[in-house]
């Protein structure tokens, strides 16, 4: 057997272009533009160039990009009063910490000074208490674009099995409560999950978050699992001596027995920055008001 390659990156683009059609319908009923504000503390090589990625494709789907760049010595008070003058400035509809963020700073009380109803990235407690009890909020835009590409292949989602590996804050859990939403029966696996190779075994969706390279295996899937990859792990090729991108999924076995699978980069990746736009739009409707379509996007 050999899988369907699920392309993250072309359904990302769909997305993308269906944001900006209805970013300009809103631009046109308001008379503004939606407004993202992406926060970035320090250089690390990757927060940077998904920085950049976002506030391009913030602009490319027609909405307003608000860069703030801050050195890596920034204190956390700081930091909060930054998040604090994006609550109160009425042209920002969302608002984006990038994390990681430096070890001086504690993450969980930047998130928590972000304004629950222009928390785009879906992390704050309000937010994921919401989620958790079926009442609208900000889904996190990784787990929420993992559900679009299941839905798209999939359709109706539910009775089916589903294991998530990984239990963090971010991707995990989250996507647990979204398949769990979606009616599916859901295994929360981690780290000290004994057998773990049964447990996958079991599963008609399989989604690995775990960001462990390469480590779930072809002879763990049930034949005709959707293998949806969350990793991104940089190795180094011992053939080419380059390094290269990997998920935590072993592509090519898994390709053999999966019937559908994320590739890794152009899987999952492309949809975290689609559902940020995404999140961003809904966003601006709610604080402006004006009533967007249940099922526009
Ligand atoms: N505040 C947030 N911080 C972080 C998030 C987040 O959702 N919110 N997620 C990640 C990083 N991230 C976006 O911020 C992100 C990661 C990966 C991709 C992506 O498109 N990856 C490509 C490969 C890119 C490459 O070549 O390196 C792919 O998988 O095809 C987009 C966004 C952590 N921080």
């Amino acid at each position: 057997m050999s899988a369907e390659i699920i392309d993250g990156k072309a359904f990302a683009a769909g997305l993308r272009s269906r944001v900006g059609a209805l970013a300009g319908a809103f631009e046109k009923a308001t008379g503004r533009k939606a407004g993202l504000a992406v926060v970035l503390v320090g250089e690390d090589p990757a927060s940077q160039v998904y920085v950049r990625s976002k506030g391009k494709a913030t602009l490319e789907a027609g909405m307003e990009s608000f860069e703030h760049r801050l050195p890596d010595d920034t204190s956390e008070a700081d930091l909060v009063a930054l998040v604090r003058s994006l609550n109160a400035d009425p042209a920002v509809d969302g608002i984006l910490v990038q994390l990681p963020l430096p070890k001086h700073i504690d993450e969980n009380a930047v998130i928590a000074a972000i304004d629950p109803d222009k928390d785009v990235d879906g992390f704050h407690p309000v937010n994921a208490g919401r989620l958790a009890t079926g009442l609208h909020g900000f889904v996190p835009c990784t787990p929420l674009g993992c559900i679009m590409l299941l839905k798209d292949r999939l359709g109706d989602l539910s009775g089916l099995d589903a294991v998530v590996i990984g239990r963090s804050n971010i991707v995990g859990k989250p996507m647990a409560q979204l398949l769990l939403k979606e009616s599916c029966t859901v295994t929360i696996a981690h780290s000290r999950t004994r057998d773990l190779a049964d447990v996958v075994r079991r599963a008609d969706i399989v989604v690995a978050a775990v960001g462990r390279p390469q480590m779930i295996r072809g002879d763990w899937l049930k034949p005709g699992a959707t293998v949806i990859d969350v990793g991104i792990n940089r190795i180094m090729d011992t053939e080419t001596a380059k390094g290269r991108l990997v998920g935590d999924v072993d592509f090519d076995s898994a390709a053999k027995v999966a019937g559908a699978i994320t590739p890794v980069p152009g899987g999952v990746g492309p949809m975290t920055i689609a559902v940020l736009l995404r999140n961003t739009l809904v966003a601006a409707h709610r604080l402006a008001g004006v009533p967007l379509a249940k099922d526009a996007i």
